[in-house]
């Protein structure tokens, strides 16, 4: 049977495009055309462990170039293989110590309460946006990128840009190859002056590691590629803003999950919210990369170079692996042992040794120090659009969720609405 190319309902479906495919298909996997290239879909933990085995598939080849421009930069650690990528990985995971994370929680929670001293009397604030900038001004403290207060909304509108623009073909999609044209020039500069002894760094901090990184064959990495790798640590940060404001929608719609942050004394059910917010709203769709070899999938033929995606929103909806997977339960973490290839937001396997994310410690983190935050604060909303469209990726909270501050008083009662299911069941 001849198989269509499907790259346009992927643009048209978003998020919908997998679980459509899946209707359609036989047997235990998709097979469809992407970007005209045989592609096959795999689902589920035994899939996770086949694709995060980099004998199976390899990055290099997958990546197309709009992914480059705009989310991840031309030569970043997401495109190597074997081991130039785990040389690589290693100056990420030397950054994300429980130490490091710690005191880059401790500098966005900061810049957070610095913040939010001033929403009293501000009339109305878009969560998101204001989430971004905290966002952006402690990953940037923390990374050692000296940034004047007013440069922090103008670098957290880029930052959100190239992240915001790499599923569509339209105007975000050129925002964000703009933005990121201009933080590659301006990091690269920084980068050279560091190396220069102009500008005094720590070198523990993420700008001085990177800026002293060798490649294996001893050579510093290019100045323009020290950019690409240090945006990959500060725009995924300013990314967990996605997370931050799917929280409060959560809260909104499930009351009783910010009675529980509010009463959580030991921050137990903090992490485990954390985990469901990153298991129940859509991110990234799905991760993909390239057959490195003739292999065989539950005796289905996968040849050489074919496109090989893991479905990493259909994982996480899975109800063999999550009951009742699109009812919003922070509950089903509590006591759970989370296994390397079951709870996949960010990638599955070792993020040491594969491509899964190195900065999970940082989302999770950064979750359960401003969910609850959030869940303290006396806010009310005005009527605006609470919409998650399944149809854009990366999904977003239709108008940022847009609260009126009451006061700068600390919160303890719920605020009452009604719970809607307003992420659309695919
Ligand atoms: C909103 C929060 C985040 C989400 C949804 C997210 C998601 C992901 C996903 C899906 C991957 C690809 C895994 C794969 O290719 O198999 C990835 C890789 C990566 N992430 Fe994250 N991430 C987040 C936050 C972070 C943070 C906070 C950092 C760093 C501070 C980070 C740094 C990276 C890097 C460097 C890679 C490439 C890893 C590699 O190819 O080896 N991410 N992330």
């Amino acid at each position: 049977m001849p198989l269509f190319d499907t790259t346009l309902l992927l643009l048209l479906e978003g998020y919908a495009w997998l679980p459509s495919r899946w209707r359609e298909a036989q047997g235990e996997m998709i097979r469809t055309r992407l970007l005209g290239q045989r592609a096959v879909v795999l689902r589920g933990p035994d899939a996770a462990r086949f694709f995060y085995d980099d004998n199976h598939v390899q990055r290099a080849p997958a990546l197309p170039e709009p992914i480059k421009s705009t989310l991840f930069g031309h030569g970043a650690v997401h495109g190597l293989d074997q081991g130039a990528h785990r040389a690589r990985k290693a100056m990420f995971m030397g950054l994300m110590t429980p130490e490091s994370v710690a005191s880059l929680v401790r500098e966005t929670t900061a810049a957070w309460d610095e913040t939010v001293a001033t929403w009293p009397g501000r009339g109305e604030v878009v969560l998101f946006d204001e989430a971004a900038r905290v966002l952006t001004t402690g990953v940037c403290r923390w990374a050692g990128i000296p940034l004047d207060e007013e440069e922090a909304g103008p670098l957290a509108a880029d930052l959100v840009a190239m992240v915001d623009g790499f599923g569509s073909p339209g105007a975000r999609h050129w925002r964000a190859r703009g933005a990121r044209v201009r933080r590659e020039a301006w990091l690269a500069e920084m980068v050279e002056d560091v190396r220069r002894g102009g500008s005094r760094v720590p070198p523990t901090s993420a700008l001085g590691v990177v800026a002293a990184h060798r490649e294996p064959d001893g050579q510093p990495l290019a100045a323009r590629l020290a950019a690409v790798e240090l945006l990959n640590l500060v725009r995924p940060t300013v990314a967990v803003a996605w997370f931050l404001t799917f929280a409060a929608h959560a809260m909104h719609n499930w009351p009783v999950t910010r009675v529980r942050l509010n009463d959580d004394v030991d921050g137990a059910y903090a992490e485990a919210f954390a985990h469901e917010v990153r298991r129940f709203y859509p991110f990234a769709p799905f991760v993909a990369g390239k057959a490195a070899k003739d292999l065989t999938w539950k005796g289905e033929p996968i040849l050489a170079d074919w496109l090989v995606l893991l479905d990493v929103w259909g994982q996480n909806h899975d109800p063999a692996l999550w009951p009742n997977p699109c009812s919003f339960d922070p509950q089903r973490f509590i006591g759970r042992e989370i296994g390397p290839y079951d709870l996949i937001p960010q990638g599955g396997g070792d993020p040491a040794t594969g491509h899964r994310c190195p900065g999970e410690p940082v989302a999770v983190g950064l979750l359960e120090a401003l969910a609850p935050r959030l869940a303290r604060l006396d806010y009310t909303l005005p009527p605006q659009d609470l919409t998650v469209s399944p149809y854009r990726i990366p999904a977003r909270v239709a108008d940022g969720f847009v609260l009126r501050p009451v006061g700068a008083a600390v919160h303890r009662e719920p605020v009452v609405s009604r719970p809607r299911p307003q992420v659309h069941p695919l």
